[in-house]
């Protein structure tokens, strides 16, 4: 997992000549003198002597600058990010016979908890020639990361989060690839499946893209998900795959209605998004996948949240185009009442394999929760790395025994994050992990109207669910899943699973398309590469 606190510097990649970095190079930065040389990976900054002011040294990383660029000091004083850089008024062009050059550097910086933006910062040289040098080792020192995207594409779901995508590309994503000098293609989606038509469509994806990235919410990101998953693989997906990690990275740029999957990475804020991707930021993240038990045949990929019952209820209302189009987030608290005043409970016969190394009681309801530089998802990454019969499972050992369940449920849920989002700040799943190869399980038995009352205030609280729900919750982190809403003939063994074709319809965003259907759901660990690097730890 790659990541960048702050102003961290993290490479070494950096051999700058020496001859440039020994040179007393003096420059001018926000009003002081300083000689600046290259070293360790960051620009240095020394005041002159006679200086008694409180900046003697300064320091920027190169790790962090996005893009440099030689400007004549009297041609452009504007700021980077000045609206009328990206017309075709732009005029700061390099003009080698100015005599005294500024060179304009975009770096991005940590700002908040979370939160990155893009500065502009302007050293102005004595020399042309110095300030050449200064630009060419940036550049030399940029081209050589190789983490770094050098062309994006873009998704936009134009109704997305009620129609707040598309604006917040024009407005706030163009402006700032193009401040980074950042070569991208967008397309602006006609229609659900789009996005994972092209991606099909597209004869070399990974060589023409190093990211593709959603604009819009969790629907047009698994889009995404499905499309690469789907090109990686040489045959067709049964449950008996072992699939072949995508190339290509994705990404998302939150602007849906609840950016479930950008706030559990650590990208609720669309611009601190755009960053980490210019950056190069990146992560590995488990992807959940569903089968028919039948006769094996995928259904769907889903990246953070499978719902049965209360919650997949509620999505399905509110799905409804009007209401998505007009209502936005309203949609949701709208959907949710009208679920909650129906409390419906749903019988389910379930078979899972526990997870390994699960808590004392099945399930870890509070531990360590999934940060950046997670020690259990490097842990399980290393292992994944090292053993050639590691598969999805996150471990080698098939062994498990699996374990059966059944009753009636408001609410089961398969969870491969933890479900945070504005609604519920915490998540549906707390201690969930990104890159742990486990799912987390949580079947909430039948409630009442006061305790389903009082577990989803909780949840939006941020209250873990076992101190709300007692003997209610069963909960459990478990490699697969297989869910039957009708008694099955043996339980517990694949082999003998038939489907139920007069079984009740499932509901659940993931689960709509799979009416009358038995199924299997199984945990791909660490598939994909995503940009982004987790949660800060508070
Ligand atoms: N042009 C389009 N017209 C209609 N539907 C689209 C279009 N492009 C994509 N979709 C579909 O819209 C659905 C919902 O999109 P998305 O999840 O991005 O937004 P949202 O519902 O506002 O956000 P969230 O999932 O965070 O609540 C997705 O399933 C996607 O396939």
């Amino acid at each position: 997992m790659a990541s960048d606190s702050g102003g961290l510097l993290l490479s070494t990649e950096f051999h700058s000549d020496a001859k440039t970095t020994d040179t007393s190079i003096i420059c001018r930065f926000n009003g002081i003198n300083y000689t600046v040389h290259i070293s360790d990976g960051a620009l240095r900054f020394h005041s002159l002597p006679g200086y008694t002011g409180p900046l003697k040294e300064q320091e920027i990383f190169l790790r962090n600058i996005l893009s440099a660029k030689l400007v004549g000091k009297n041609q452009s004083r504007r700021p980077l990010f000045s609206p009328r850089d990206f017309f075709s008024r732009r005029t700061g062009v390099y003009d080698a016979s100015a005599a005294t050059p500024e060179l304009q550097l975009c770096v991005a910086k940590r700002v908040g908890e979370q939160k990155w933006r893009l500065k502009t910062v302007v050293l102005d040289f004595e020399s042309a020639e110095f300030g050449e040098r200064i630009c060419a080792d940036i550049g030399q020192f940029i081209e050589g990361l190789r983490s770094r995207p050098k062309r994006l594409m873009f998704f936009i779901n134009p109704i997305s989060g009620g129609g707040q995508a598309l604006r917040l590309m024009t407005r706030r994503i163009i402006p700032h690839l193009k401040a980074a000098a950042m070569p991208f293609d967008y397309i602006v989606t006609t229609h659900s499946g789009h996005a994972r038509e092209w991606i099909l469509e597209q004869p070399d994806i990974g060589k023409a893209f190093d990211g593709l990235i959603a604009v819009g919410g969790d629907g047009i990101f698994n889009e995404i998900l499905d499309g690469v998953i789907h090109r990686a693989q040489d045959e067709k997906i049964t449950s008996k795959s072992d699939l072949s990690s995508p190339t290509v990275r994705v990404g998302i740029i939150p602007a849906g209605s609840t950016d479930s999957i950008g706030c559990c990475i650590g990208l609720g804020d669309p611009v601190s998004a755009l960053i980490h991707i210019l950056l190069g930021d990146h992560m590995k993240l488990d992807v959940g996948a569903v089968f028919r038990v039948q006769d094996g045949s995928l259904i769907k990929f889903f990246c953070a949240f499978l719902g049965y019952g209360f919650f997949s209820d509620t999505l399905r209302n509110s799905e409804k185009h009007w209401l998505r189009r007009y209502l936005g987030k309203t949609r949701y608290m709208l959907a949710g009442a009208k679920t909650f005043f129906l409390n419906r409970a749903y019988p389910g016969y379930i078979s899972y394999r526990p997870a390994a190394e699960a808590g004392p009681d099945g399930y870890p309801d509070e531990g360590l929760t999934c940060r950046q530089n997670c020690p259990v998802c490097s842990e399980v990454g290393e292992k994944k790395s090292s053993t050639s019969a590691f598969s999805f499972s996150g471990t080698s050992d098939e062994e498990q025994e699996w374990q059966t369940l059944d009753g009636r449920f408001t609410n089961v849920i398969a969870v491969s994050l933890c479900c945070k989002s504005e609604k519920s700040p915490k998540g549906l799943a707390p201690t969930s992990h990104c890159g742990d190869g486990c799912l987390d399980l949580l079947f909430v038995k039948k409630l009442g109207y006061f305790r389903l009352l009082n577990y989803l205030i909780s949840t939006s609280r941020g209250i873990g669910p076992r101190s709300v729900l007692g003997e209610n919750l069963h909960a459990c982190r478990a490699y697969e899943l297989v869910f039957r809403s009708k008694k099955p003939p043996l339980d517990g063994q694949l082999d003998t699973l038939r489907s139920h074709p007069q079984n009740p319809r499932p509901s659940g965003t993931v689960m709509r398309n799979c009416a009358r259907t038995d199924i299997h759901v199984k945990i791909y660990c660490q598939l994909i590469d995503i940009f982004g690097s987790g949660l800060e730890s508070s």
